[in-house]
């Protein structure tokens, strides 16, 4: 029987550990509840990736960064990092990928009777919010193994959402994965998970309630945002809405006058200017 989660009572906390030069990191502890956002950012090489594999691995100090991670206070048994049905957490990577050489429905059926036994209805839910986050339509009678990087990130996330239903979710670096951020971030946002993302992306880094700074293999800082990057994120959204138009017009084939880049401009400052108001 698989494990229920109550989120009100859930709780995953990240004890620190060293960075790369041996030195403590710069946090004692990191508590995570569920409809916590928490943003990982830092150049490359910083520690991002270790950082989720920790959390992922639900490390015990035998890792290179030597931290440990609770759940519920506690050192969880090891049934929750060997047996996929216990696992509090669900990880996407760009790189994830399904082996299984099955159509959508029969691989999401097989998922639904592991996690989520005589809930079959939850199939057409994950279908359907599949779609939302992918401009390519992912089909019940399509082959898993035949669908694109975009589509199969887009159902992975679905069904990280609707069956998995594991308190925590891991993303990492999603955003170059050809699906509709804004839209799996506002599913994201509405959950009762905890949602740990890896990103290089301004917007996804800033939206987060939390961000932690990656530096030399470790833990530089937690950053809580007082309200004071509101402005700048109201005018990132903005950008980003006129990148997703043009981005969505070449996609579909089209070709640019030079008088585009000006209206493009007008119009990206003239929402900036009402956006002040
Ligand atoms: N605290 C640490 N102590 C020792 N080695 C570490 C530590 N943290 C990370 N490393 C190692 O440093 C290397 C780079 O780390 P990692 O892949 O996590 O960086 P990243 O920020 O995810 O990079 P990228 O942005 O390129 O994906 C890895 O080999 C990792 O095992």
């Amino acid at each position: 029987m698989m494990q229920q989660f109550t989120p009100q009572k859930f709780t995953l906390t990240i004890q620190s550990g060293k960075n790369r030069f041996g030195e403590q990191e710069g946090f004692e502890s990191i508590e995570i509840r569920p409809g916590d956002t928490l943003s990982i950012v830092g150049p490359t090489g910083s520690g991002k990736s270790a950082l989720i594999n920790d959390i992922e691995n639900l490390a015990q100090g035998d890792s290179v960064t030597g931290r440990r991670i609770l759940i519920n206070g506690e050192e969880p048994p090891e049934s929750f990092v060997r047996e996929p049905a216990f696992k509090p957490i669900s990880l996407i990577t760009q790189n994830t990928r399904c082996l299984a050489d099955l159509s959508v429905e029969a691989f999401m059926l097989m998922h639904i009777r592991a996690r989520r036994p005589g809930r079959e209805d939850l199939l057409d839910e994950t279908i359907n919010l599949a779609n939302t986050f992918t401009g390519e339509e992912i089909s019940l009678k399509s082959r898993m193994s035949g669908l694109s990087g975009g589509q199969t990130r887009a159902l992975m996330i679905a069904d990280a959402l609707v069956i998995g239903d594991t308190p925590i979710l891991l993303l990492d670096e999603i955003e170059n994965a050809g699906i509709f951020k804004d839209r799996v971030i506002q599913s994201l946002q509405g959950g009762n998970k905890a949602v740990i993302l890896v990103t290089h992306d301004p917007y996804l880094a800033l939206t987060a309630s939390r961000r932690i700074v990656m530096k030399h293999g470790g833990v530089s800082s937690v950053i809580e945002p007082t309200g004071q990057e509101q402005h700048l994120i109201e005018d990132l959204a903005i950008v980003e809405d006129r990148l997703h138009q043009i981005r969505e017009k070449i996609r579909m084939g089209a070709a640019f006058s030079s008088d585009s880049s000006k209206v493009l401009m007008t119009a990206a400052a003239q929402g900036l200017q009402l956006n002040r108001v």
